[in-house]
């Protein structure tokens, strides 16, 4: 099967190699072409556990194509995804400029069926207007005979964990309304799920609506919690204990229960927004979410203010070191991340800060410039610092030599905006968790 994926970003570039290992003939299509060169020299755009060696492998089957006009790929397949970013307007709703550009440079070069999937998060109502789109340049061309289908399909994967859940996905949701795009769409999934096919199919809007209300859900669980861990504070609860206690509930389960410094991202932060968007311009107010945005807001501001706290409000000119800048593990994406708001704070109050991150410093350069220091290693981050902050939980930051660390900070303050150690009162750090 030969299919187009327009948008070779984290979704765009992960599911097209997932689908070319899976032997469909991918062409891959983005109008960055910096972006395209350097795919086809093999280097990366983003950082993706098990992504490269995926593509490469693939590129040198010649079953992925990396190419920059869509007008030449399009004659040459049967199913095209558009996989374009749809960051947030300034009202917080999805700016869907981008996702209706490709379909209008779709209708202004189709002449033969297609069916056209939105694989980008949208707002309900926005294949209506893909297909609206399509038509009209179809129309203006005299090729209003032409036929084409439109579907939703939304991704969920988990940047840090993409191609599994690619690979292997809890369900593929996807909405359609006619048969043909049912069944070229149970033929494309087909091979990844042969004894337990999990496409559910539904009508378009509903499709688009689950994947809004899934990241809504999920982003709600961690305000939730964080709401809790805060409180425990005041209380004396541990909220490591109180997860464990109600996650074994097999009606509330164990996942996205970890209370932390806030939830960053390029998908939850839009999407709650988005939606709380749809709803007001349908003369609704989604309180929950609101709540759960107000909570994420001020939790992104609470290493900050234990810091301040802990001296006193006399933090000028103190030496703070950063383990950690991408919105979480295994990306360097950071879109979103608790770190740049952590990181503005410590300037604005006049503290000289060092960081580390296994993956992300480039991004971090290109986002912070010259305003922090850039450590070699986690230990060089922490020369002479009045307190060491915990933002990712990266793997390396686990186990480190606690002595090392001791001895080279000016006072071993160590404040866990991710809750992972639990080091002993020997060790000699004074020790500051989200809601323990
Ligand atoms: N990042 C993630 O983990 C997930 C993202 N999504 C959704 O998928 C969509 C894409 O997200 P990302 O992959 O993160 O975006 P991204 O920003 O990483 O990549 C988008 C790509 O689209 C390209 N593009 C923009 N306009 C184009 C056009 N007219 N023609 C061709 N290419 C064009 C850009 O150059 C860029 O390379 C969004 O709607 C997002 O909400 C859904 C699930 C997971
Ligand atoms: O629409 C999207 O783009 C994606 O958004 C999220 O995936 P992602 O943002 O890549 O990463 P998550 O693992 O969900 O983490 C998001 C943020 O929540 C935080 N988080 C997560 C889980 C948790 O228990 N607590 C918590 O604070 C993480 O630290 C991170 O900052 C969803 O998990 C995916 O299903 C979805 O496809």
């Amino acid at each position: 099967m030969k299919i187009a994926i327009i948008g070779v970003g984290y979704v765009g570039l992960v599911s097209g190699a997932c689908f070319a290992e899976l032997g469909a003939d991918v062409y891959c299509v983005d109008v960055d072409e910096r972006k395209i060169a350097q795919l086809r020299e093999g280097v990366m755009p983003i950082y993706e556990a098990r992504l490269q060696p995926m593509v490469k492998r693939n590129v040198e089957a010649s079953r992925l194509h990396f190419e920059t006009d869509l007008s030449l790929v399009l004659p040459l397949v049967e199913i095209v995804f558009i996989a374009v970013g749809t960051p947030p307007d300034q009202d917080g709703s999805a700016d869907l400029s981008h996702v209706l550009e490709v379909a209008r440079t779709i209708g202004k070069s189709m002449d033969s069926y297609k069916l056209i999937v939105c694989k980008s998060t949208v707002p309900v109502g926005t294949s209506r207007k893909v297909k609206a789109a399509i038509r009209e340049e179809l129309d203006k061309r005299g090729f209003g005979d032409v036929e084409f289908d439109v579907a939703s399909n939304p991704e969920f994967l988990k940047e840090g964990n993409a191609v599994e859940d690619f690979m292997k996905p809890d369900r593929v949701v996807v909405g359609v309304e006619s048969d043909r795009a049912k069944e070229l769409l149970t033929y494309l999934y087909k091979p990844m799920q042969l004894n337990n096919f999990r496409v559910l199919f539904m009508d378009i809007p509903s499709a688009e609506m689950t994947k809004y209300a899934a990241n809504a859900m999920l982003a709600t669980r961690i305000s939730f919690m964080n709401d809790i861990a805060n409180l425990c504070e005041y209380v004396g609860a541990d909220v490591n204990m109180v997860r464990r206690g109600i996650g074994s509930d097999s009606r509330i389960g164990s996942k996205f229960l970890y209370p932390g410094c806030g939830y960053g991202g390029s998908c939850f932060p839009k999407d709650v927004k988005a939606l709380i968007q749809t709803a007001r311009d349908n003369g609704y107010e989604m309180r929950v979410l609101n709540a759960v945005e107000d909570v994420n807001a001020r939790q992104k501001k609470l290493l900050f203010e234990k810091f301040d706290r802990y001296y006193n409000h006399d933090v000028k000119g103190r030496k703070v070191a950063i383990w950690g800048l991408s919105f979480k593990p295994g990306t360097d994406d950071m879109r979103e991340a608790t770190s740049l708001v952590l990181i503005q704070q410590l300037l604005e109050a006049g503290c000289e800060v060092s960081v580390y991150d296994p993956i992300a410093m480039d991004e971090a350069k290109r986002r912070i410039g010259d305003k922090v220091r850039y450590a070699n290693d986690l230990y060089d981050a922490v020369i002479d610092a009045d307190a060491l902050f915990h933002v990712t939980e990266w793997k390396e930051f686990r186990m480190p030599s606690w002595e090392v660390v001791k001895r080279s900070m000016n006072n071993p303050l160590l404040i866990d905006g991710r809750n992972v150690y639990d080091l002993p009162d020997s060790f000699g750090f004074t020790y500051m968790g989200i809601g323990i």
